[in-house]
């Protein structure tokens, strides 16, 4: 874990530069994973998953079949609680729903903007170290919303060449028919471009390691993606109000799923940030194999703790981190919300610990990384629909405001735009 006091934004952006490099370092590889498959489709996809993946399936074995769909079986423990999750994702994303809008200009014409949804989604379901069947459901709750008529889903296998029941249940519970036994880059680049047994699909969505986000990244504008999902990061804004056991459970909670996962404790009071470090230590050593090892390399790696008395530098530092999940455990967490410029979710006082997002208390858990949340937002219903422009003009309108569009036409140098519309207006006369 890097201690840092006092630090100057020029040194954090530096450590922002040094994450970034080690992702530039994996781009090169998946970009000729991508290549690969992009060209030689079929063949190049049962190379990578023989090469990568925990069971070596090839052609039309990464189908699932309808049996291995309808034979899942799951306790109902799991059963109750997706249930329960599904309707708190249900009524947090239906609020997000758009609808077309129409307008009628003075001269009688009409333009409107028709909200219509992605006709084919795939979602990704990280698989290798966890299977993250709640990602399922984050994903597949507003693609729903929204009217997907084509969602597939494609996961990685475990060592029997299986999906876990929890993601085939969830997937027959859905009514998601079209699933493949595939994960990593080489999955993203199969769902891009379609192979001779992967059908592709208009967009991708759902999380991923660095593999999977690079990939999503280098397939966008051949295929629509949702955002850079990659490894989980979480920046924790602590004052001496804070419990150190908390904060530090916290920063355990992101670590553990990934030894790229970043989590990072800025705050101004000496006294938490040493017992925290104390209390990561201990809990570190409660966690059992193997998420121990995962979050000890993670926090050795890309573990944080900076150190700045004026609050004021916390801020800037929050904005030029964009993490992906804030949290403010502060005296008064709203006098800093108004400041966040960028973030994909904010969790405001103590009780509020990430895990409740990662869980459903509301908003989607699929959310930028890599600072992508200066510009990206957190998945939700909008990210399955499309605005399409339509406009009828008036008679009238090019009577009257003809001259306007033609000048600007000839001033920006287009000839025939200009004669397009006075074609028009002397028609009409
Ligand atoms: N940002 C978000 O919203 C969000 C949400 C949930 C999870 N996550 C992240 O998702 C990730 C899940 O990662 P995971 O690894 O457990 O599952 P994963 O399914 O994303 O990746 C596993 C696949 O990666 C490929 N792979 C593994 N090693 C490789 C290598 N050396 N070269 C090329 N390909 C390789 C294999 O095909 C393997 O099947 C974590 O990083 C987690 O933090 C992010
Ligand atoms: N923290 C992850 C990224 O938002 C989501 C997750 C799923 N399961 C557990 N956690
Ligand atoms: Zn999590």
């Amino acid at each position: 874990m890097r201690v840092l006091v006092e630090p100057t934004k020029g040194q954090i952006f530096e450590i922002l530069e040094e994450r970034k490099t080690n992702f530039l370092n994996i781009e090169e590889n998946v970009r000729l994973i991508v290549e690969n498959v992009r060209k030689n489709g079929q063949s190049a996809l049962d190379e990578y998953i023989s090469k990568y993946e925990k069971c070596a399936l090839k052609g039309e074995q990464i189908l699932v079949r309808q049996e291995e769909l309808e034979s899942a079986k799951v306790e109902p423990e799991f059963e109750e609680a997706c249930e329960k999750l599904i309707e708190r994702l249900e009524a947090f994303h239906s609020m997000q729903l758009e609808r077309s809008v129409w307008s009628l200009t003075k001269n009688g014409s009409f333009t409107a903007q028709l909200v219509r949804p992605i006709e084919s989604v795939a979602i990704y379901v990280p698989s290798g170290k966890k299977v993250y069947f709640t990602t399922l459901l984050m994903c597949a709750i507003p693609a729903k919303i929204a009217g997907i008529e084509r969602i597939v889903v494609a996961s990685p296998a475990d060592e029997e060449g299986k999906l876990s029941p929890y993601v085939l249940h969830l997937c027959r519970r859905l009514g998601v028919k079209e699933v493949y036994k595939m994960g990593g880059a080489h999955a993203i680049a199969a769902l891009a471009y379609g192979t001779e047994v992967v059908k592709k699909v208009d967009k991708i969505v759902g999380p991923g390691n660095a593999y999977v986000s690079c990939a999503k990244k280098l397939v966008f504008g051949d295929c629509g993606i949702d955002s850079v999902a990659g490894p989980t990061e979480l920046l924790i804004v602590a004052d001496e109000t804070a419990d150190p056991k908390l904060v530090a459970i916290d920063m355990l909670a992101q670590a553990e799923h990934d030894e790229m996962a970043m989590s990072v404790l800025l705050t101004n009071d000496e006294d938490l940030l040493d017992r925290t470090l104390e209390e990561l230590a201990k809990q570190l050593n409660e966690l059992s194999e193997p998420n121990r090892s995962i979050a000890q390399v993670s926090l050795e790696r890309n573990g944080l703790s900076i150190l700045t008395k004026d609050l004021n530098n916390a801020i800037e530092f929050v904005n030029l981190f964009a993490p992906e999940h804030l949290e403010l455990f502060l005296e008064d967490p709203f006098s800093l919300l108004p400041k966040v410029k960028n973030a994909g979710s904010v969790f405001l006082g103590s009780w509020s610990a990430e895990a409740f997002g990662d869980y459903g208390i509301g908003p989607n858990h699929v959310l930028p990384t890599s600072t992508s949340a200066r510009f990206s937002s957190g998945l939700s219903v909008q990210d399955f629909l499309k605005r399409i422009f339509v406009t009828r003009v008036s008679e009238e309108e090019v009577l009257k405001e003809g001259r306007f569009y033609s000048t600007l036409a000839r001033l920006e140098g287009f000839e025939a735009h200009a004669r397009s519309i006075e074609v028009r207006m002397e028609g009409s006369r």
